[in-house]
């Protein structure tokens, strides 16, 4: 009997882990656990970092030292900072010039053999705390600025509002950007999670998992869609189309939506509720509802027209942007801030895989021709 083919690796189980769970019937998402929501609301990302790397939440003791050697880790060498600026100056993108400086972070790790117990974390923590300066940095530098030296004494969350703007964030700011990456750090085995394990199990540094994993997020049908879906919603606006008619004539066009759909969901994703609560009161506060009012026609629209139903409902990535835009962040910039919080899920996977380790490798059933004769070059 011929293997079954799972196309996509749809439903394959490849490793079992402590790490996340997404219930895709009824929308639930917990870390170690505990529910999203309850994460989002009550803890830190530091605090959500220190769950995932270390098993269960920190005591007060704890998280103070885990938040001190974390922000102590933030300065990137100057090597780095040049190669920032001529990728700004170059005009890369923000996803790819962060895949670029995350890999060159490595020739600065003291660690980096790298194939010690406890090295994956090491230098994970290095990564994680030097992704936000790497980022801010080649915003600066793309604005004609000079960049911020990062400030130990504020939180993750906060320290990179800072480090992009110059200003401490208020309160509201850095809480509402606090939850975004708490929302974002982990999501079972997401295509980019497992491209990092993927790479892992090869026991290749934690460097090459994190650039690979960032590589994967890129792309559209991933964390590249919250870019998009911000795209789409100043693309309405500046031609003062109606947001409906932009959704029948991207379905007529055959296209897709983004922001909608998922893999594992069937149901609205819980970070998408959550995310938009918080643009509802953002939005309220400010008195500007105009991205709320664009992206609740768009939801209400193809509720109406059975999509939800069918499982094609608002995923992660359609309401982070709007949330964004709030905090004055640019829309390319979406995508790299999601990397910048699932950097602590791709360490943890490829840490706890590591653990119990065993090469991935699939194979794909041959469908190309059997016994062909070989014709020399001078013959062809
Ligand atoms: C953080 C994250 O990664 S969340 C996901 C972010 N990505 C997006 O928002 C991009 C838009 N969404 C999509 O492309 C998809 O929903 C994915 C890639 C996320 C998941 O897709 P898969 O599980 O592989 O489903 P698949 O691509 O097989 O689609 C199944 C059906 O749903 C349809 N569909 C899926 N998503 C959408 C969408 N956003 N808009 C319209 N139709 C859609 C497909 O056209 C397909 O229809 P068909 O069976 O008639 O051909
Ligand atoms: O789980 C997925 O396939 C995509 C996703 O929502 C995430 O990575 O957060």
């Amino acid at each position: 009997m011929a293997d079954e083919l799972k196309r996509g690796l749809e439903g394959v189980l490849v490793a079992e882990s402590d790490l996340s769970y997404v219930d895709g019937e009824v929308g639930k998402l917990v870390y170690r656990g505990y529910d999203i929501e309850d994460l989002a609301r009550g803890a830190s990302y530091e605090e959500v970092l220190y769950l995932l790397w270390h098993g269960s939440l920190p005591t007060a003791a704890e998280l103070d030292s885990f938040v001190a050697d974390l922000a102590a880790e933030r300065e990137v060498n100057d090597g780095v900072i040049e190669t920032v600026r001529a990728l700004a100056d170059a005009g890369e993108r923000p996803m790819a010039a962060l895949r670029t400086a995350t890999s060159m972070l490595s020739a600065y790790d003291p660690d980096n053999e790298g194939d010690d117990d406890g090295a994956t974390l090491r230098q994970g923590r290095r990564i994680t705390a030097k992704i936000p300066t790497v980022l801010a940095a080649f915003e600066r530098v793309r604005q004609g600025e000079e960049p911020v030296a990062p400030d130990p004494d504020l939180s993750h969350a906060g320290n990179f509002l800072y480090m992009l703007t110059g200003t401490e964030p208020d309160a509201v700011s850095e809480e509402t950007f606090d939850m975004a990456l708490t929302l974002h750090a982990d999501h079972g085995l997401n295509a980019s999670t497992f491209t990092a394990m993927v790479i892992g199990s090869t026991m290749a540094d934690v460097y090459s998992s994190v650039t690979g994993g960032i590589g994967a997020l890129s792309g559209s049908l991933h964390g590249g869609a919250n870019q998009d879906v911000m795209e789409v919603l100043h693309d309405i606006d500046d031609s003062s189309k109606d947001p409906v008619q932009w959704v029948k004539d991207t379905r007529d066009d055959g296209g897709r939506i983004p922001g909608f759909g998922h893999r594992v969901y069937k149901v609205k994703d819980p970070r998408a509720n959550i995310l938009e609560e918080k643009l509802r009161d953002l939005a309220e506060s400010s008195g500007d509802t105009k991205w709320l009012d664009y992206t609740t026609a768009i939801e209400e629209y193809l509720t109406d027209q059975g999509l939800v139903e069918k499982g094609i409902a608002p995923n992660v990535d359609f309401y982070s942007g709007s949330v964004y835009d709030s905090l004055g962040i640019p829309v390319d910039m979406y995508t790299p801030i999601f990397a910048m919080s699932r950097v602590g899920g791709w360490i943890a996977h490829v840490a706890e895989y590591q653990e119990d380790n065993r090469l991935i490798r699939p194979r794909a059933r041959y469908t190309g021709p059997e016994d062909a004769a070989f014709v020399p070059l001078d013959e062809r």
